[in-house]
């Protein structure tokens, strides 16, 4: 790899002494003197250890007195930076059981607080405030564990669920399957390594009240993307993609020591094989064999780490050691081990998102493109060169597009997640809780049987005591014995015969207050047995009530944690819901805006149709109007015309009366007077027919009685032509004039039908006129209701 040279950086951190170490009496073994830090082993060391003190520099070294904030500034603060540039970084927390690894990486709560809690904040801080139209940003994180060379999912617990490690030419090492979440604020991070923290598998051991049995590594990937106006309406984009790994070392505790057994022993021997392989990675890597063989495939962790140690990435490791001499040999070899990494070089690089580079790459090729034709370069191709320039941007946007689609599909595979992830860690909390009461009535069982040996060794401590003061009683009373025999015996002169059974005597009183003497001392040391057992039944039994406390408190915290998943899930839900009902509330306005458009549009269209029907339906009325004057006039004309015919008909009739009548005087005056008398009949009736055709014959009669005057006024003196002749002249225009009327009158009937079909038209339209204005002023007001709601 072609990089960056960047050693792994190496700070050692000695926590105070704690309260047990105290209690034990331990001496303080370390002492820093800047960043260089010096053991000196206790006097009283085993054989193999050397006796003389020993130095170690570091780039760092925190005392006792170190704080978290100060810790941060120093180690924290400077990968925010590196982070923004696109570089990997890894800190790693390395050292023995309760030698404050957790509190350096991780710590509690306020000042407390360890580098994990405090670069989160800090980096999201420089996030925001390098956040702009330009730039965004998209951070993701997971958190894992490895437990018994096995990977565990701790935002995403699920059994079944085998994560392994693998390996991609561009990805470079990663976890298959393991759960990634978008984060969007500091908070966010916090919830979840709360979450991880709880699942992470946690077993009390008595070098520590809840020690790691686990690795965990807390990472934060982070994707930067700047958009840079490059001129010519060219965009030009940079993705820098960087990881953090956190990662916090199970303790590297010695079996024998912490009295771990069974699954504790065997999850002790599982770390320390991981930590054995990652010793000899460091021991190969600083030993120069970066082009040799580095075993890094022979553990879990080192695998995990690879790119950590030799690899793409700004490494930190912080060492935490114990000072108490009681610890020597752990952190001995702990700060040995730190030395060592301390030689390790990597090589790094920005981490540039590879279809972004291609993007730029393209960019740069049409701007290339560009300043040719505009230097005329390619003015001969210039057509063809603008061909290749939109194809170009198309396979640019096309690009990009799927670059936005990926941010967009992470977050919402992220948000499809939740549910799941939530109730996954909520079933594994309820295992962890399962767990812990199991453990917690077996710590009640184990203080009520160690309570029960205390109240047994006190018994048996108060009968020692009973009998020690006993025997001593005794002792004391034999050597007084013993001494009043000799003061007896002193006295009496030598050779004295009472001499002798005295020395008998004395002999027996020394036998018995040797005898008393060897009692006593053995008393005396089971009393001391007794002291030592009631000590340790005491010190097992302290252990367990701070197991109970523990359980208790991991209780509550776990307790505390599934109702916080569980608020969080119903405000969720109860998002969700508001999110789901303004989404429906907006698609209904929508829909109701697009009906309301809609109906607008049909409102217009009945309002065209009716103004057009109205204009249809006034043009018809004045037509039926005008029809119905023309025909009132024409049924006017007609009635006068009928009025006239009727007034001829009248005036004919009674002519024709008259002229009958003549016509009888006449044939009475023939009959009494004879043939001359016809003659004079015959020309009476001639003269009335002539009468008769000049008032009511029209122009072709007239003509006709012209005729047959001409030959009646011939024949007017002398009885002018035969009376039948003219009688039937005068029945055939009686006959044709009849005939005219009834022709008249049937046109009148016609006329007379004509206009009350006419008039029963006007009234069918006028309704129809009136229906459809009552429909418009309806479809007026339904327009206006429309429009209010
Ligand atoms: N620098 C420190 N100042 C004050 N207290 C500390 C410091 N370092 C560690 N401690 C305390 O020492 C105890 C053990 O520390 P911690 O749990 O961090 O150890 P550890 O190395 O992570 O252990 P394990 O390997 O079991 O995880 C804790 O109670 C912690 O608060």
């Amino acid at each position: 790899m072609s990089g960056e040279a960047s050693n792994v950086r190496v700070a050692v951190r000695c926590r105070p002494m704690s309260a047990k170490e105290e209690a034990m009496g331990c001496k303080p073994c370390v002492s820093l003197h800047g960043a260089t830090v010096t053991i000196t082993p206790p006097s009283d060391s085993s054989e193999d250890r050397a006796k003389e003190a020993k130095s170690f520099t570091y780039d760092h070294a925190f005392g006792d007195e170190s704080t978290q904030a100060g810790v941060y500034e120093a180690l924290g603060q400077p990968i925010v930076g590196q982070a923004l540039q696109g570089y990997n970084v890894t800190i790693f927390a390395y050292g023995q059981t309760g030698s404050g690894k957790s509190h350096t990486m991780m710590g509690g709560s306020g000042d407390s607080a360890g580098i994990i809690p405090l670069l989160n904040k800090r980096l999201f801080e420089a996030v925001g405030a390098t956040t702009s139209a330009e730039t965004k940003f998209m951070l993701t994180v997971s958190y894992l564990e490895v437990y018994n060379e096995v990977i565990h999912d701790l935002l995403n617990p699920v059994k079944e669920k085998m994560l392994r490690i693998r390996e991609h030419p561009d990805l470079g090492i990663y976890v298959e399957g393991l759960c990634e979440l978008v984060v969007h604020t500091a908070d966010d991070v916090l919830k979840l390594i709360e979450q991880g923290g709880a699942v992470r598998r946690v077993a009390a051991t008595n070098m520590n009240e809840r020690s790691s049995r686990s690795h965990s590594c807390f990472s934060v990937k982070l994707a930067q993307k700047t958009t840079q106006d490059v001129g010519g309406g060219i965009a030009r984009e940079t993705v820098l993609n960087s990881k953090l790994n956190l990662v916090d070392l199970a303790g590297s505790e010695r079996a024998k020591k912490t009295g771990a057994s069974g699954d504790t022993l065997r999850e002790g021997a599982s770390i320390n094989k991981s930590l054995m392989c990652l010793g000899n990675v460091i021991t190969a890597l600083s030993e120069g064999k970066k082009r040799g063989h580095i075993p890094y495939r022979d553990s879990t962790l080192t695998r995990l780490l690879q790119e950590s140690l030799g690899g793409n990435a700004r490494t930190l490791m912080i060492a935490a050691v114990s000072p108490a001499d009681y610890n020597c040999d752990e952190t001995l070899s702990t700060l040995r081990y730190a030395h060592r990494a301390k030689s390790i070089e990597n090589s790094v690089t920005k981490n540039e998102d590879v279809n972004e580079k291609m993007i730029r790459e393209l960019k740069m090729e049409i701007e290339k493109l560009r300043a040719q034709l505009m230097g005329g370069l390619g003015g001969s191709s210039g057509g063809s060169g603008g061909g290749d320039d939109a194809e170009l941007l198309s396979r640019l946007q096309s690009l990009q597009s799927a670059q936005q689609q990926t941010w967009e599909e992470k977050e919402r595979l992220s948000k499809q997640l939740e549910a799941e992830r939530a109730n996954n860690v909520t079933a594994a909390i309820g295992q962890a809780v399962d767990d812990v009461k199991h453990s917690k009535l077996e710590t009640m069982k184990a203080i009520k049987r160690l309570q029960k040996t205390k109240e047994g060794v006190a018994k048996r401590q108060k009968a020692l005591r009973t009998q020690y003061d006993r025997l001593k009683d005794a002792l004391q009373a034999s050597m007084d014995r013993y001494q009043a025999a000799q003061a007896q015996y002193d006295q009496l002169a030598d050779g004295d015969a009472a001499r002798a059974p005295l020395e008998g005597e004395l002999a027996g009183l020394l036998d018995a207050i040797e005898s008393q003497r060897a009692d006593l001392l053995a008393c005396r040391a089971d009393v001391d047995k007794a002291k030592k057992e009631a000590k340790r039944v005491e010190e097992k039994l302290a252990e367990e009530r701070a197991e109970l406390v523990a359980s208790n408190g991991l209780l509550e915290q776990n307790a505390r944690l599934r109702a916080a998943i569980a608020a969080e899930e119903r405000e969720k839900f109860a998002g969700e819901k508001d999110a789901y009902l303004r989404e429906a509330l907006a698609a209904e306005r929508i829909n109701i805006a697009q009906q309301a458009a809609v109906i607008e549009r049909s409102i217009d269209e009945v309002r065209e149709a009716a103004q057009l029907r109205e204009a249809e339906l006034s043009f018809e009325l004045k037509e039926a109007r005008r029809e119905c004057e023309e025909r009132a006039a024409r049924q006017a004309a007609l009635q006068a015309e009928i009025e006239d015919l009727t007034n001829q008909v009248a005036e004919s009739e009674v002519a024709l009366e008259a002229a009958q009548s003549e016509a009888a005087e006449a044939r009475d005056a023939a009959a009494t007077a004879a043939a001359t008398a016809a003659a004079a009949a015959a020309s009476a009736a001639a003269e009335a027919a002539a009468a008769a055709t000049t008032t009511s014959a029209g122009a072709a009669v007239r003509g006709s009685g012209d005729s047959g005057g001409s030959s009646g006024g011939g024949g007017g003196s002398g009885g002018g032509g035969c009376d039948e002749e003219s009688y039937r002249v005068f029945k055939g225009l009686m006959v044709v004039f009849e005939d005219e009327r009834r022709g008249w009158e049937a046109r009148h009937e016609s006329d007379v039908g004509l206009l009350r079909s006419a008039l029963g038209d006007v009234l069918h339209l006028q309704a129809r006129c009136a229906a459809l204005e009552a429909q418009l002023q309806r479809a007026i007001l339904w327009e206006a209701d429309a429009r209010l709601a």
